[in-house]
């Protein structure tokens, strides 16, 4: 079964289905990626805040070098952290994710969050009072270096991460390059409908992060694979709730990937076995009353909130 591809404004083609690898651990993340690409995963989410790309990169290399699959084959996402905002540090943190990915280029490369921190010591930097430490970078300079790496072949397209509609607004003023995708959270839940209007109507592809709601990660939500709704339409289609959301998230959008993450070989196949089916139109419109303005993942660790 293969992967329904989605079409950017560039005519670039991006599978409609990856495999996220945040907090994928170490000893494992390697490993996680080498099955999905046997099992037929093309695409993979990636970040340098994850901290697990030089064991991403040495699995890649060892997938290519027993001819699993070639590096042309594969789509191939990474995400410039906070801290690298500055335009001096942007090509630099481009060509560290390059060396611990161990390729040459990258597919798309995004703007992390639109929040710049202090550079060069955490990740996460705070200061004495615990608070994290922020850097005045404007949006606007760290999108030319972007389009600087577009422009030296390090990548391919470029995009972001976690913009709002006036961020967008704002970016479609100064871009000279387009930007391809905005990844942001989707599933159930949270579908936001004014968010990805905006970015259907500018030719912005969605990228759907915790599409699953990071189930089982946060205790102390409802998790989305006990909905009775959910349940019972895997019943009818003898599939799991998670593979009714994904699905769902594909058929509720026009044009969107989405990237689950897992680390288990049987849920990486169970979350790429989602394209054998189709939900009736009025599954799709009742799946959508789930809708809840419900986000798992929000800036505030960041001490900011930058949604509404
Ligand atoms: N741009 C951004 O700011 C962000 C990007 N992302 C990206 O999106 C990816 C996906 O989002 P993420 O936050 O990881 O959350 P997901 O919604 O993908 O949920 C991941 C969790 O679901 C579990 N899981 C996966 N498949 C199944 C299944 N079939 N049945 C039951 N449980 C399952 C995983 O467990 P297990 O691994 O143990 O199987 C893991 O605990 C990230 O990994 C990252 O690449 C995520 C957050 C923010
Ligand atoms: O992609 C993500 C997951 O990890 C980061 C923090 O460690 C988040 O900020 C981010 O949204």
């Amino acid at each position: 079964m293969s992967v329904p591809l989605c079409t950017l404004y560039n005519g670039a083609k991006i599978p409609s289905l990856g495999l996220g690898t945040w907090e994928a651990p170490p000893g494992e993340v390697g490993q996680a990626v080498k099955e999905a690409i046997k099992i037929g995963y093309r695409h993979f989410d990636f970040a340098h805040i994850y901290g697990n790309e030089k064991e991403i990169g040495q699995a890649l290399k060892e997938c290519f070098d027993e001819g699993l699959v070639k590096r042309e084959e594969l789509w191939l996402t990474s995400k410039l952290w906070n801290t690298d905002h500055r335009p001096e540090n942007v090509l630099p943190a481009c060509k560290l994710t390059l060396a611990n990915l161990q390729v040459t280029y990258l597919d798309l490369y995004l703007v992390h969050w639109p929040l710049a921190f202090q550079h060069g010591g955490d990740l996460i930097p705070k200061g004495q009072d615990g608070k994290t430490i922020y850097d005045r970078v404007p949006l606007s300079d760290t999108w030319k270096a972007m389009e600087q790496l577009v422009d030296a072949g390090l990548v391919k397209n470029i995009g972001v991460s976690n913009y709002t509609v006036a961020l967008l607004n704002d970016l479609l003023n100064y871009a000279r390059i387009h930007p391809v995708t905005n990844q942001v959270e989707l599933h159930p839940y949270l579908q936001q409908e004014e968010l990805t209007q905006f970015c259907a109507q500018h030719n912005i592809h969605l990228t759907a992060y915790s599409p699953l709601a990071r189930v089982g990660v946060h205790k102390n939500t409802p998790q989305i694979t006990e909905q009775e709704v959910i349940v019972n339409l895997g019943k009818k289609y003898n599939k799991s709730a998670a593979q009714i959301v994904l699905r769902f998230l594909t058929q509720r959008y026009k044009n969107v990937s989405i990237i689950p993450k897992s680390v288990h070989v049987n849920r990486i196949k169970e979350n790429f076995a989602i394209f054998d089916f189709q939900l009736a139109d009025a599954e799709v419109a009742e799946l959508t009353k789930l809708d809840r303005h419900f986000r798992v993942n929000d800036s505030t660790f960041f001490d900011i909130s930058i949604f509404n």
